[in-house]
């Protein structure tokens, strides 16, 4: 059993007192070393989750607790320790003028002593691959590099949980996929929770479980599979499906038999495969 790492209690926000509620009684959780996806249309309230899981925002009404703490003026130092951010424009986030500086800064605000920093330096560079850009300027690298250093940046301060707010949106597919591995590695090896935001779908299709907002609320939460089934739903909440849903979707209607809905190419071609050999 996985230990409880975040949790939304009938949490609701809105901007200021005569603003519109944006958050409506949202509850949910998110487990040790759990892969998350947060999906809505545009506007749905995935942004304001994300700064309120690292009080950036505080709820006016409801609670959230981050590893056993709950988020207060008072408890936000502790609460960001836990909670490491990646935004979708990595030129907002940098604060150094090598890539090394900017690394160490998160660390050097947190008084770590001089000999581990270097160390986590080097080790966080090299689990996003950046290894060889030290004294690079981060603006002399490529959107994909920078949100690597941006996702290095947020590592070397060793939180429990990364939250990535559509952090791939400025990528091209290619390097979207490469840093979603990159971030699968790490999580895995880091042991994080992880939680992305994005209308990417093959982004959703990697998650453990999708929670899926629809104007401030939670509408559903299950696995990708479960979720990308209700398809005539989702698109009546202004969500696209991953074409190979549809796809096995039409070729069940013309009758050819597949085991399970398949999210992938992959693992549609197996299925049709091994069904096709089976007869
Ligand atoms: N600083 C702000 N002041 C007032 N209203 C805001 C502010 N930030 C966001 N909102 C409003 O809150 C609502 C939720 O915004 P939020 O950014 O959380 O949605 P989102 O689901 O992340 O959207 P998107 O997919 O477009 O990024 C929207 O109606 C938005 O206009």
């Amino acid at each position: 059993m996985r230990n409880k790492l975040i949790e939304f209690k009938n949490v609701s926000f809105k901007y200021g007192e005569e603003q519109p509620w944006v958050l409506k009684n949202c509850s949910f959780e998110v487990y040790e070393n759990e892969a998350i996806a947060i999906i809505g249309h545009n506007g749905s309230g995935k942004s304001t989750i994300a700064k309120l899981m690292n009080g950036l925002l505080f709820p006016q009404e409801g609670e959230i607790v981050i590893n056993g703490q709950r988020v207060t003026e008072e408890s936000i130092w502790e609460v960001r320790k836990e909670v490491g951010m990646v935004f979708q424009n990595p030129d907002n986030q940098f604060v150094g003028t090598t890539v090394q500086d900017d690394v160490a800064f998160g660390m050097e605000n947190r008084g770590i002593p001089r000999e581990i920093m270097i160390n986590q330096i080097d080790k966080m560079l090299t689990a996003v691959g950046m290894q060889d850009y030290l004294m690079t300027e981060p603006h002399k690298l490529s959107g994909g590099q920078k949100q690597r250093v941006a996702i290095a940046s947020v590592l070397a301060i060793s939180p429990k949980v990364l939250i990535l707010d559509e952090a791939t949106a400025m990528l091209d597919p290619k390097g979207r996929k490469e840093i979603m591995k990159t971030v699968t590695e790490v999580q895995e090896e880091h042991q994080l929770s992880l939680i992305t935001i994005t209308h990417d779908l093959y982004e959703v299709v990697q998650a453990e479980r999708v929670i899926v907002m629809n104007k401030g609320e939670v509408w559903d939460e299950a696995t990708p599979r479960d979720i990308f089934a209700k398809k005539e739903e989702l698109r009546k909440i202004g969500l696209d499906v991953p074409f190979v849903a549809i796809l096995s979707d039409e070729l069940k209607k013309a009758g050819i038999e597949m085991k399970r809905e398949a999210l992938n190419q992959e693992k549609l071609l197996e299925d049709l495969w091994t069904s096709h050999s089976e007869m």
